[in-house]
């Protein structure tokens, strides 16, 4: 008998898919289109027992799929599946189905970073009292093979920095106001339209979804848990075509970064300790730097490692079949340990580091002033930067044209767009610099302060 008659006779393994959405759909035509080579590469049949949807009577005729398979059972769909895809999102149902799905002796793939972000050392722990695998390589940067490679490949490294584009739908919208112009607005609902977008795509707009991935990453790069609330956040709201611009000028392109750092403190005694930072924010970040040509809703992420050095791994990392690669190689991965006996790898947090307030992260702030062009002025404004200990890299300064109709008496006085640069400090003692600078009375206004990073 040939292997593959061998593998044609053996019971197929059980699959319930949970979600029938943009990442969903491709599953289930990937499981049944491929459905042979899959059953070649696990050794067992791969069969779809059921998909989980909010609405059934709802027309998908366009799926390879039995529309008998379609239920909103979903609790008693996963109480008869060897593995349970999760592609439904949120947190509830979502916990729920797969604690449940575990208790019943199936292993877990899901695309859920909220969730894992969330409460991933309790599935973590779920999963080693059933047996069971739980693998979410899809849930940080889509196709792009990633978690895997920190947790398996770098396993015997020690990674030191992780830094990365981790969300197609902001990516998206800075490209497109840095390469075109486009409004915000306009281009949120592309990416909404091309499906890279979250449900609600303030998650993307505002940080969440990408906080949600630097915990996820943080966690496994460092063997420390770190949750999504741990994770400093700034969204991409704020961005205006004038940051754009001012990154421009510098010959840099503003990016949502995802970073995540182990750091060492010296302390008083000499005696050094170790800790996590983990930020998502806008920064400046120069054109040359590989995450500097990342366009359109492409990801990347950037990691250091002691031994390996510079890594970079790039690719589709939001989109309904890019997503649906890596969870298939999820279900891959755990269906062949059920077929040869034993489980993946469970937690890794034995290092148990703290993690550092967003004050004590080392970065670089570019601060645009609009300040009277008077004697002193300069000097005022270097002040602030001396006495908060920041050193300053660059000043850049253009003469504004006198306002006739200014306000406040400043009518007829000319102004100065004072651009500064700073030297890494402590992300305290720069913002610490920025609300002395407001406050004096030579500075008229604080047009915009953004972090560079990557140079
Ligand atoms: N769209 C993308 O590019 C990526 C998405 N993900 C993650 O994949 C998951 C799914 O995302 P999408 O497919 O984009 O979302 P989606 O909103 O297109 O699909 C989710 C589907 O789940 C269904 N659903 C909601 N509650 C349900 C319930 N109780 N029972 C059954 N079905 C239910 C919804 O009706 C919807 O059809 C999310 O966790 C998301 O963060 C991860 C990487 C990329
Ligand atoms: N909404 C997310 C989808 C993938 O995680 C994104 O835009 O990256
Ligand atoms: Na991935």
């Amino acid at each position: 008998m040939s292997e593959n008659q061998q593998v044609t006779q053996e019971a197929p393994l059980r699959v319930a898919l949970l979600g029938c959405g943009v990442v969903g759909s491709s599953v289930a035509r990937m499981l049944v289109e491929h459905g042979d080579d899959l059953a070649a590469r696990v050794g067992r049949r791969l069969e779809l027992v059921g998909i989980a949807v909010r609405r059934a009577g709802k027309d998908r005729s366009d799926l390879p799929v039995d529309p008998a398979l379609f239920t909103t059972d979903a609790e008693s769909l996963v109480t008869r599946a060897d593995i349970v895809v999760e592609v439904i999102g949120g947190i509830e149902p979502a916990r729920s189905l797969i604690e449940l799905a575990m208790k019943s002796g199936a292993s877990v793939v899901s695309a859920n970073k909220a969730l894992l972000a969330e409460a991933g050392p309790a599935l973590y722990a779920e999963a080693a009292e059933h047996g069971v695998d739980l693998y979410y390589e899809a849930a940080v940067a889509g196709a792009i093979p990633i978690l895997r490679p920190i947790r398996e490949s770098l396993a015997g490294d020690e990674v030191r920095k992780v830094l990365g584009i981790v969300n197609g739908t902001t990516n998206y919208v800075l490209d497109k106001m840095d390469t075109t112009g486009q409004g915000f607005a306009e281009a949120v609902e592309q990416a909404q339209a091309l499906g890279y977008a979250e449900a609600d795509p303030t998650a993307d707009v505002e940080g969440f979804d990408a906080a949600a991935k630097a915990a996820i990453l943080a966690s496994l790069a460092f063997h420390t848990r770190v949750s999504s609330d741990q994770v400093y956040r700034e969204g991409i709201t704020e961005v205006s075509a004038a940051d754009v611009q001012a990154a421009r000028e510098m010959d840099c392109v503003v990016k949502l970064l995802a970073i995540c750092e182990r750091t060492e403190t010296i302390g008083s005694d000499g005696r050094s300790t170790a800790g996590v930072s983990v930020r998502v924010h806008p920064a400046m970040i120069p054109r040359s730097h590989p995450l500097g040509g990342v366009r359109d809703a492409f990801n990347a992420v950037f990691v250091e490692a002691d031994a390996a050095g510079q890594l970079m791994f790039y690719g589709k990392g939001a989109g309904g079949d890019p997503t649906a690669s890596a969870v298939l190689g999820d279900v891959v991965a755990v269906a062949r340990h059920r077929v040869g006996g034993g489980r993946g790898h469970g937690e890794s947090a034995y290092a148990d580091l703290p993690v550092l307030e967003m004050g004590q992260a080392l970065t670089r702030y570019h601060i645009s002033l609009d300040v009277a062009d008077r004697p002193g002025v300069l000097a005022q404004v270097a002040t602030s930067f001396a006495e908060h200990a920041v050193s300053i890299e660059t000043v850049r300064q253009h003469i504004i044209a006198a306002d006739p109709d200014g306000p406040d008496g400043d009518a007829g006085e000319t102004r100065a767009n004072l651009i500064v640069v700073t030297h890494t400090a402590p992300d305290a003692a720069l913002s610490a610099t920025v609300r002395a600078l407001s406050g004096l009375d030579t500075v008229r206004e604080v047009v915009s302060v953004m972090r560079v990073e990557g140079a």
